[in-house]
């Protein structure tokens, strides 16, 4: 099912057309925080925003996840784990994006497929056919409305890691644990992928206060889609 065909629906009864946008950037630069204060600020003017993230968003995918962010899938090769996130995918898009939308919610993800192409294609060095194809198997030609793209030096990211796992305790997950060539490796190619997509991809600064990537990441979404004007309250 296309998405856009189910926003178009939503559009014709005199709505908002429901949006589906993604969050991507390295570690610790705040995507979290802002998925959070988007869906707020949505819901404050009405909106029924889903937030979700990746890998995860339903039990199968979230089991996925376990298995890949606790367990030790390093030995089964970079082409593997990107089956893994994959098949994750196909089951988030299919039992929760594409309904999501086509009952007229938005959805806010939490990583998307932007993440494989950065983290187990560019990175980590997976060929672009494996990577090309499990993107057209999980998204059949779909794509997110919008997708920001929060940049930061990942030497300030590591520190906001650090103050955040002094906060809730939970130990670093294997992608955290890589060194800094790979978190400096993986903010060039997020900025890649932004420069092959420019129709669909922003780049916004995260190394602001939370308030003023908050208030760029609204402009970010008030550009992109100018019929939200139609719903807009004072925030
Ligand atoms: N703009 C900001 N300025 C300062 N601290 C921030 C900012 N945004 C988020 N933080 C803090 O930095 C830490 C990481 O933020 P968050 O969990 O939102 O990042 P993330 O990109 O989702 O991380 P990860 O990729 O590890 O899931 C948290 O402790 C959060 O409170
Ligand atoms: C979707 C996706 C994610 N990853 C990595 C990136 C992160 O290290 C973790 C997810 O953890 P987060 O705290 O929720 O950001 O998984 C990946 O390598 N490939 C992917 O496709």
């Amino acid at each position: 099912m296309d998405w856009r065909l189910s926003n178009a629906v939503a559009d014709s009864d005199g709505g908002v057309v429901p949006r589906f946008i993604t969050f991507e950037g390295g570690e610790g630069v705040g995507k979290s925080t802002q998925v959070r204060r988007l869906a707020a600020r949505l819901a404050r003017m009405g909106i029924d925003a889903v937030r979700t993230r990746e890998p995860g968003g339903t039990p199968k995918a979230e089991g996925i996840r376990s298995f890949i962010l606790q367990g030790k899938p390093e030995s089964w090769g970079v082409g593997a784990e990107a089956v893994l996130f994959a098949a994750a995918r196909l089951d988030h898009v299919n039992a929760l994006i594409a309904p999501s939308l086509a009952a007229g919610k938005w959805v806010i993800c939490d990583r998307f497929a932007d993440s494989t192409r950065a983290y187990q294609g560019l990175t980590g060095g997976g060929e672009d056919r494996l990577i090309d194809a499990l993107e057209s198997l999980a998204l059949d030609g779909r794509e997110p409305d919008l997708t920001l793209i929060l940049d930061m030096d990942p030497d300030a990211a590591f520190e906001r890691r650090r103050q955040r796992a002094l906060e809730d305790g939970l130990p670093a997950d294997r992608f955290e644990k890589e060194d800094i060539d790979f978190h400096r490796r993986l903010r060039d190619n997020f900025l890649a992928i932004a420069i092959s997509n420019p129709g669909r991809c922003v780049v916004l600064s995260a190394e602001n206060d939370e308030d003023t990537v908050e208030a760029e990441v609204w402009a970010a979404v008030r550009d992109h889609f100018p019929d939200l004007a139609r719903r807009e309250r004072p925030a």
